[in-house]
């Protein structure tokens, strides 16, 4: 296991306050009841995760509930949170850290759409831009397998391994999510049930018009690399009726010089 140095310490600090808020945005996009659902986040530059402990509501969660992990999924003892049972789904989300060296954050929950497709065994088609932009082509189906061993989290390595797509509707159970970091995770499962619920019922109306492949390609390239503000976007400027006033300018002078902080990374895809 990774030497905890302070460093370390302010990583896993990190991660765990960030893995606990990600949690509430399950509840606010509605892809959880009860406590039906789970984020972990990679620990960068170390062999840890965070994961949220076993059928905690959500409300009760916070930085220091969440359970540090080796990525063997063994609950690193003695640490904020080790008391409690990591979530039931920890071997799936260790196994994808293990062998997705470039995944930083898991997720899985049961949202209705999204696991309504699962229970079909049925992929989702990519049949509306905004699946092409978020996924580049179709979200795949991954195999039927119950918890207990590595059995769901292979199913989503090898499902997703070399897939564009960033969620996988594990038969008859639901769909996972990976991302480079746990934010990314929790986007691509919020977007999933976005599109999963507009196929659905755009399927009941009529036959779904597929989209040209070269299309598909083009607003996933688009999407992935130019969408949203650039790295280096100055922050908005205030407009002219929200000119601070001289006096506000002095007020918010700081009392000692700080460094000079890197320009507000923008929002990205
Ligand atoms: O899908 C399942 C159980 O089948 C779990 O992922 C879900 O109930 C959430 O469990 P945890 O509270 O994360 O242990």
């Amino acid at each position: 296991m990774s030497e905890l140095t302070p460093e370390l310490d302010i990583a896993i600090d990190r991660v765990r306050s960030e893995v606990a808020e990600l949690h509430a945005e399950l509840v606010r996009y509605g892809l959880v009841v009860w406590t039906g659902g789970n984020i972990s986040g990679r620990v960068p530059g170390s062999d840890l995760f965070v994961i949220k402990p076993s059928g905690v509501l959500y409300d009760e969660l916070d930085a220091t509930s969440m359970i540090l992990c080796t990525l063997d999924g063994t609950v690193v003892e003695g640490t904020p949170g080790s008391h409690r049972s990591p979530s039931s789904d920890t071997a799936a989300h260790a196994f994808v850290y293990r062998n997705m060296p470039e995944v930083g954050g898991v997720v899985h929950t049961h949202s209705t759409y999204a696991t309504a497709w699962a229970a079909r065994g049925e992929e989702i088609p990519c049949v509306i831009t905004a699946m092409a932009d978020e996924f580049g082509g179709p979200i795949p189906v991954g195999p039927f397998a119950i918890i207990g061993d590595d059995s769901i989290g292979r199913g989503i390595v090898e499902t997703l391994t070399g897939h564009r797509s960033r969620a996988v509707l594990m038969a008859n159970h639901g769909p996972f999510t990976i991302g480079r970091d746990a934010r990314d995770a929790v986007k691509a499962a919020v977007m999933l049930e976005d599109v999963a619920r507009t196929v659905d019922i755009a399927r009941v109306g009529g036959d779904l018009v597929p989209m040209p492949q070269e299309a598909i390609d083009a607003l996933f390239a688009r999407y992935q690399n130019v969408y949203g503000q650039s790295a280096g976007a100055a922050p908005a400027q205030p407009t002219s009726s929200q000119q601070p006033t001289a006096a506000q300018d002095a007020a918010e002078q700081p009392t000692h010089q700080t460094p000079s902080q890197p320009a507000q990374q923008g929002a990205t895809a």
